[in-house]
C-alpha cells in the first residue's frame, strides 16, 4: 500500500491518497475507513475482486483502467450529497478532455460519461445517516476505461476507452491526479457559487439536452424532450406539452 501522492503538485490540498495493490472494492474499503476518517481520502486500487456497479450490478474493470473511491464528510442532507454526481461528471469530463478532444466526450444524466456515444467512465454514489438531517458521510465510486473496454453486453451504451478511441495513453494514478484537483475545484465553486453553477457546467456537456430520450424508471418508461435538469438534480422532459419531472432513472436515446 502507498498513500503518497504523486510528487507532481497536483495533489489537492487537504485531502489524503490511498493506493492499494488489490482490494474487494474501493467502496467497501471507503465504508470501512470512514467512521475513523479525518480528512477527504481518494482510495485507488490497481485490481478489485468485486467491483460494485450501480443497480447491483457487477463493475467490469480491468488493469489500466481507475478505480477509485473518494469518502469524506460533507457538511450536507442526503439530497446535497446525491448532487455530488454532478460535480464528479464535471470533473471528469474535464480530466478527460485533456487527453482527448473534448467535443467527444458528454454526459448522460444522471451519472455516465460518454466519449463517441460509448461510456467511458460511471459513478457510483453510498452515503449513511444514522440521526439528524445530515450525511454522515459519502463515498463516491469512479470507475474509468482509460486503456481497456470490458466486454459488456448488458448496457445499450457499449462500453469504450480513452486509448480504444484514440485518446493519449495515461496511467491511472496519474489521472486520479489530475481528476481529484478537478473535483476540489467543483467543491470550491460549489461552497462560491451554490449548485446552480454546477448545474450550469453540466449542462453545458450534456448529451442530447432539447433531443427525444426515454427514461426507465422501475414501474414505467417515459419518452419526451429532454428539456433540462432542475435546481435538485431531476431530470426534466416536456411530454405532450407538460413538464415531467423525472427523480431516478436510466435513459436510453
Ligand atoms: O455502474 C456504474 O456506472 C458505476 C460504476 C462504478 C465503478 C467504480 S470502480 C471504483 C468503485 N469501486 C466499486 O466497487 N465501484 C466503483
Amino acid at each position: 500500500m502507498s498513500t503518497e501522492p504523486l510528487p507532481h503538485g497536483l495533489w489537492p490540498e487537504g485531502y489524503a491518497l490511498v493506493v492499494l495493490d488489490e482490494v474487494d472494492s474501493t467502496m467497501a474499503e471507503a465504508r470501512r475507513r470512514a467512521p475513523a476518517l479525518d480528512r477527504p481520502t481518494w482510495i485507488m486500487a490497481r485490481r478489485q475482486s468485486n467491483a460494485k456497479g450501480r443497480r447491483g450490478r457487477t463493475w467490469l474493470g480491468g488493469d489500466g483502467n481507475l478505480a477509485a473511491t473518494l469518502v469524506y464528510k460533507p457538511w450536507c442532507t442526503p439530497a446535497q450529497a446525491a448532487n455530488r454526481s454532478f460535480m464528479v461528471a464535471n470533473a471528469l469530463f474535464e480530466s478527460l478532455a485533456l487527453y482527448i478532444d473534448r467535443s467527444a466526450l458528454s454526459l448522460k444524466w444522471p451519472n455516465d460519461v460518454l466519449l463517441n456515444g460509448g461510456k467511458v467512465a460511471g459513478i457510483l454514489l453510498e452515503s449513511a445517516s444514522s440521526t439528524g438531517p445530515l450525511v454522515d458521510w459519502l463515498s463516491i465510486g469512479i470507475g474509468v476505461n482509460l486503456s481497456k473496454a470490458p466486454h459488456d453486453l448488458r448496457t445499450e451504451f457499449a462500453p469504450v476507452s480513452l486509448a480504444g478511441e484514440g485518446g493519449e495513453v495515461v496511467a491511472p494514478e496519474e489521472f486520479l491526479h489530475v481528476l481529484a484537483g478537478h473535483f476540489a475545484t467543483q467543491e470550491l465553486k460549489l461552497g462560491t457559487w451554490g449548485f446552480p453553477r454546477i448545474r450550469e457546467d453540466w449542462l453545458a456537456n450534456a448529451a442530447r439536452l432539447g433531443e427525444i430520450v426515454t427514461a426507465r424508471t422501475a414501474t414505467r418508461e417515459i419518452t419526451g424532450v429532454f428539456e433540462t435538469v432542475d435546481q435538485a438534480g431531476n431530470l426534466i422532459l416536456r411530454v405532450e406539452g407538460r413538464e415531467v419531472l423525472i427523480p431516478a432513472a436510466d435513459v436510453y436515446f
